[in-house]
C-alpha cells in the first residue's frame, strides 16, 4: 500500500501538488485522472523520487520512503514509466529488456576474470526471461528489431516489459495510452489485467482515455489544481458534479469525459 499525506511540491510560488493525499491499494489498478496541468505526473515524480516533496509523506507498507531515489525504490519494487518512452534505440528489444535487473554478477571485476560461466549461465537465464516477457506481451515477432524501430504502442509495451523483468510490487505508468491505437491499447490493458491478477502487481494509472480508465481501474482518483477533488469507481467518478466542473467548467476541452 501506497499512502500519500498531505503532499506539496511547488515551483517558485506555483503549488504543482497542493496538499495532495490519497492512498493506493495493494492488488487495486488505481487510475490517476484530471484535466491538463493537475498536477499527476508531479506527483508521481515525487512518489518516485524523481523530485523532491516540498512537504508531506509518502509511505510504502507502512515505511517512509519520502524522498528516496529512484533507484533505491527501484530496489523496492517500486517503478514508475514516463509519457515518452525511455528505450535504448540503437539495441534489439530483447536487449532493453536484459539490460533491465539490477545486481547482475557481471558487474564486479572479480567475476569478468573468475565467474566467466556464470556470467554465461545468468546471460542463458535473463535471456529466457526477457523472451518469456515478450511472448507475454504478444510483442515476440520483434525480439531481434531495434527498439527505436517500434512503433509508439509497442515503445509502451516494452515499457511494461522491463518493468516486468524485476520483480516489481507497484508500477506507475503515466499516459500509457497517449498516442496508442486502439488495437495496442487493447494489448496493454489486457497486459496490465493480467499482470495484476497473475503476478499481483499493484498499478497506478495516468491516462486521460476514460474508456481506458473504465475497463481497468477500480478505483479513479481525480485531481485538480494539485489537489484530490474526488475518487471511487469509473461510474461513480463520471457523475460527480465537482468533476464535471473541473473538466468543463473552464472549458477544457475533454470529450472523453462525457462520453463522445
Ligand atoms: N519543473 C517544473 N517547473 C515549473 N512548473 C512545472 C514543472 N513541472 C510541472 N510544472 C507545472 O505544474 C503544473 C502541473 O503539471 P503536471 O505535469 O504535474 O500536470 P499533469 O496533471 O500531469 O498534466 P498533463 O495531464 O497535461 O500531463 C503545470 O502547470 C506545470 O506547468
Amino acid at each position: 500500500m501506497i499512502e500519500v499525506h498531505d503532499l506539496h511540491r511547488h515551483f517558485g510560488g506555483f503549488r504543482a501538488v497542493d496538499g495532495a493525499s490519497l492512498q493506493i491499494r495493494t492488488g487495486s489498478i488505481t487510475g490517476l485522472i484530471g484535466p491538463n496541468g493537475a498536477g499527476k505526473s508531479t506527483l508521481f515524480n515525487v512518489i518516485a523520487g524523481v523530485l523532491p516533496p516540498t512537504s508531506g509523506r509518502v509511505l510504502m507498507d507502512g515505511e517512509d520512503i519520502t524522498g528516496l531515489p529512484p533507484h533505491e525504490l527501484f530496489h523496492k519494487g517500486l517503478l514508475r514509466t514516463f509519457q515518452m518512452a525511455h528505450e535504448f534505440s540503437s539495441m534489439s528489444v530483447r536487449e532493453n529488456l536484459m539490460m533491465v535487473p539490477p545486481g547482475q554478477s557481471g558487474e564486479s571485476l572479480w567475476n569478468t576474470w573468475f565467474g566467466r560461466k556464470r556470467i554465461a549461465d545468468q546471460e542463458r537465464a535473463l535471456r529466457a526471461r526477457a523472451d518469456e516477457v515478450l511472448d507475454f506481451l504478444t510483442i515476440s515477432h520483434v525480439a531481434e528489431e531495434k527498439a527505436g524501430n517500434l512503433s509508439g504502442g509497442q515503445k509502451k509495451l516494452l515499457e511494461l516489459g522491463r518493468c516486468m523483468m524485476v520483480e516489481a510490487k507497484i508500477v506507475f505508468l503515466d499516459e500509457v495510452g497517449a498516442g496508442v491505437n486502439r488495437t495496442l491499447l487493447g494489448t496493454i490493458a489486457d497486459a496490465i489485467i493480467r499482470l495484476n491478477k497473475e503476478r499481483g502487481y499493484t498499478f497506478c494509472v495516468i491516462e486521460h482515455d476514460m474508456d481506458f480508465i473504465g475497463k481497468l481501474c477500480d478505483p479513479v482518483i481525480v485531481m485538480a489544481e494539485g489537489k484530490v477533488l474526488a475518487q471511487g469507481s469509473a461510474a461513480h467518478i463520471m457523475e460527480n458534479e465537482a468533476v464535471i466542473e473541473a473538466y468543463l467548467g473552464r472549458g477544457l476541452k475533454n470529450k472523453a469525459m462525457v462520453g463522445a
